[in-house]
């Protein structure tokens, strides 16, 4: 198996990075990008994250000085994949609370790679107008081994819940394990590799790339902090056997057969690269005198709109903090949105709902569904001694909130069989505690 341990990365988000494998020193051109001839007998091969024109400030490209260039490779040819949609109109409006238990993993003897493993849960808007976003569930208990894939259609933000993810891309390797997250942006391609049964949840969005929130009046430091994020260095292998590569392209695979590995980049650099980031590292900032702040505090990353403030789609998370408001209902507020909310758990519980809602699992609150804590958080945290406590310790939920009001798949439906019909239960008994003498 290759080596995914001591691996090195560098650090900062959005920065113009250069990397050389360390088998090649000075593979990279000093002072130009397209040299008549490149060092090593490499080819130069640009790849665009925006338009040419593109304002400064948003211009995303590498530059990749590799083996052979991308466009040595049979035609393609589609393959079906029944459970990754991008067709909303055949999925029914379903305005319900929804919560999944625990998505299940292939059956032991099936063989299932990360790409086979791709599960639309919901999502809105097409590809073909770059407008929108699709959430995925991958479930999967192979390595990809010699197959490479790459999204013709947006950036997907990887959320691992169970298994470590060893990924080669083209920028080289990186590791990703649970309570860590990915950004592999559009066109990138990358392979998977495992070792145990992988469960995990997809933002894919089509609009626009990922970036860090502003911070207002927080300052210049804090949230997800801009040096916590990892690149990885550049690393090839020269491998001249077949390998597949399948692209995602209009929400449709399809595949085609290089004659070499596609993880032939000696060196490259450029501001448009995968990263990797811990969640461990966020700075957390909440209320410290009284009430519930807005969850958009947690934000790590957010894909915006053209509208200013409302993202396609926010990744928030619920990391482990203190809670120390006074004369305070701690926990969530009962809500209702003109955004949809999807939560997912990577490990631990929820504190607005610490039974049903498990790791593994998801629910969805769509736009101006209600929802908030349960009966039982409910009950507790309005009769709660409020002293400081640790909240959420060794737990770790988090949520893709969209402006876009999302349909859910068949799969997400029927299909997966963990949707909970009994999910409405859990306000059911909340009780009318109304009373004129108590003002
Ligand atoms: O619905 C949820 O659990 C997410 C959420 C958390 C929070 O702290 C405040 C509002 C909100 O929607
Ligand atoms: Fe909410």
């Amino acid at each position: 198996m290759m080596s995914f341990t001591n691996l090195q990365y560098l650090k900062g988000f959005g920065n113009e990075f250069q990397t050389e494998d360390h088998r090649c020193p000075n593979a990279l051109p000093e002072g130009q990008n397209n040299p008549q001839k490149c060092a090593y007998g490499l080819y130069a091969e640009q790849l665009s994250g925006t338009a040419f024109t593109a304002p400064r400030h948003e211009n995303k490209r590498s530059w990749l000085y590799r083996i052979r260039p991308s466009v040595i490779h049979k035609p393609f040819k589609p393959v079906p994949n029944n459970f990754l949609i991008n067709n909303w109109h055949d999925c029914l409006p379903n305005p319900n609370q929804m919560r999944w238990k625990p998505f299940k993993l292939p059956d032991a003897q099936k063989r299932v790679d990360f790409v086979e493993g791709l599960h639309t849960i919901c999502g809105a808007g097409d590809p073909k107008s770059r407008s929108g976003l699709a959430i995925h569930i991958y479930l999967c208990n192979i390595s990809m081994g010699k197959k490479a894939f790459y999204n013709s259609d947006g950036d997907f933000l990887i959320v691992p819940q169970q298994g470590a993810l060893n990924i080669k891309t083209e920028f080289g390797k990186i590791r990703v394990e649970p309570n860590e997250i990915c950004v592999i942006q559009q066109g990138i391609k990358f392979s998977v590799d495992i070792e145990e049964a992988s469960r995990g949840y997809i933002l894919e969005v089509f609009d626009n790339h990922f970036k860090l929130p502003n911070l207002g009046p927080i300052g210049a430091n804090g949230l997800a902090n801009p040096r916590d994020f990892l690149t990885p260095v550049a690393w090839y292998e020269e491998f001249d056997e077949p390998h597949v590569i399948i692209s995602k392209f209009q929400g449709h695979l399809f595949e085609t057969v290089q004659p070499h590995s596609p993880f032939d980049v000696v060196a490259w650099h450029g501001n448009y690269a995968p990263y990797k980031y811990n969640l461990k590292n966020f700075m957390v900032i909440n209320a410290v005198e009284f009430d519930h702040a807005d969850p958009s505090i947690f934000t790590v990353l957010t894909c915006p709109s053209n509208k200013e403030g409302t993202a396609i789609a926010d990744f928030v998370i619920f990391p482990p903090r203190w809670a120390v408001q006074e004369h305070t209902f701690r926990p969530p507020y009962y809500h209702r949105n003109c955004m949809s909310e999807f939560m997912g758990l990577i490990f631990g519980n929820y504190e607005a709902k610490e039974e049903g809602f498990l790791p593994g699992g998801a629910s969805l609150h769509s736009m101006m569904t209600p929802h908030g804590p349960d009966k039982q958080c409910f009950e507790g945290a309005s009769n709660a001694d409020l002293k400081p406590v640790r909240v959420a310790d060794g737990t770790m939920a988090f949520m893709f909130e969209s402006s876009l009001s999302l349909a859910v798949s068949k799969w997400g439906e029927e299909i997966c069989q963990t949707l909970d019909a009994e999910y409405y239960k859990c306000w059911e008994s909340l009780k009318k505690y109304f009373n004129l003498n108590e003002a």
